[in-house]
């Protein structure tokens, strides 16, 4: 980083969130206070390994916004008028992200030493300045947000993955338990995938299995939860369905994809899939995995009679 010569141009600061209605007679004032600098492309300008000493406000370029690693996608790029560093500046403490330059950038930046001589100068700027500060905790908590989305996607299929079951089973079995009504879970498996992927290959058993899900999705009411449970067996909780609803469903379900005799994929079109359907119906005190355990064993029968079937 260099220090730079800086002819301050009134009009653009004026245009800069952290001087947005400040009194034109203290920014002189309180300019005194900052040191413009140069950054190169790729230079750090935060680290979560350095104490950051500095509030700095980007005047050209951007910068970006790395988490855990420099190594990650980064969660947001910083572009003119935006603060870096604002809450390491106020607490002292290391970042909490990696901040780089990704062009060549100019800031001008803050010593935390001149805090309480700004605030005091400026109200107005110490307004602006938790203003900005929220702005970054609501999109801190977004991001939040975002992975554990993501954590409970699973990538192939795009539907719910085991983890999500898991935390939907709690609160599906808590419901219905609650207000007496029944729960069903259907526990389904690729027939012959071993075969289907020995033929076609990889890849194509991939889009069987994504087919597979939407095909699932397209039949399901936006109550019922479909996750990927493992490899090829994918779980179907059915709330406030009995037994004779869920096989109904579960029959649908099974002739739904019986009946994709073939479909288009990106390597050309290809045979569908069948699969066979374990039933449970929950039952008193019952967990995840004891009623996860029973479908299982109802999936085994239906294999056991020859695939392509439902048992329960
Ligand atoms: N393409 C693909 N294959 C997978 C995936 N996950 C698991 N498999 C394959 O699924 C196959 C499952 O084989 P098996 O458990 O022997 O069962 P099966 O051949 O389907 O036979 P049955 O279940 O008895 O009808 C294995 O060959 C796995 O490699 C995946 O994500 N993609």
């Amino acid at each position: 980083m260099k220090i730079a010569h800086w002819q301050a141009d009134l009009q653009q600061i004026r245009q800069l969130r952290l001087f947005n209605n400040v009194a034109s007679n203290s920014i002189d004032q309180l300019l005194k206070e900052f040191r413009a600098c140069d950054l190169e492309a790729g230079e750090i300008l935060l680290s979560p390994f350095n104490r950051n000493q500095y509030l700095y406000l980007l005047l050209k370029g951007q910068c970006q916004v790395y988490l855990g690693s420099l190594e990650n996608q980064p969660v947001s790029t910083l572009s003119i008028g935006d603060c870096v560093g604002e809450i390491s500046f106020i607490d002292n403490q290391h970042p909490s992200a990696y901040v780089v330059a990704s062009e060549p950038s100019s800031a001008l930046r803050l010593h935390r030493e001149s805090l309480i001589n700004l605030f005091q100068q400026s109200p107005q700027l110490m307004h602006n300045l938790l203003e900005l500060l929220c702005e970054r905790v609501r999109q801190g908590n977004r991001v939040l947000l975002d992975s554990e989305q993501n954590a409970n996607i699973d990538t192939l299929t795009g539907t719910f993955n085991r983890r999500w079951l898991t935390h939907v089973f709690e609160r599906e079995s808590t419901r219905c338990t609650f207000s007496k009504r029944p729960l069903c879970m259907l526990m389904l498996d690729v027939d012959h995938f071993k075969a289907y992927n020995d033929q076609h290959g990889h890849i194509a058993g991939d889009y069987a299995l994504w087919q597979v899900a939407q095909t699932l999705r397209a039949q399901l009411r936006p109550t019922d939860s479909l996750a990927r449970y493992g490899g090829e067996e994918f779980v179907i909780l059915l709330p406030e369905m009995g037994e004779d609803d869920g096989r109904s469903i579960g029959e649908r379900l099974r002739q739904g994809l019986q009946q994709v005799t073939s479909f288009y994929s990106p390597l050309g079109t290809l045979p569908g899939v069948t699969v066979s359907i374990g039933l449970a119906l929950m039952q008193p005190k019952d967990s995840l995995q004891s009623l996860i355990a029973r479908a299982d064993s109802a999936l085994y029968k239906a294999k056991r009679q020859g695939r392509n079937c439902l048992s329960s």
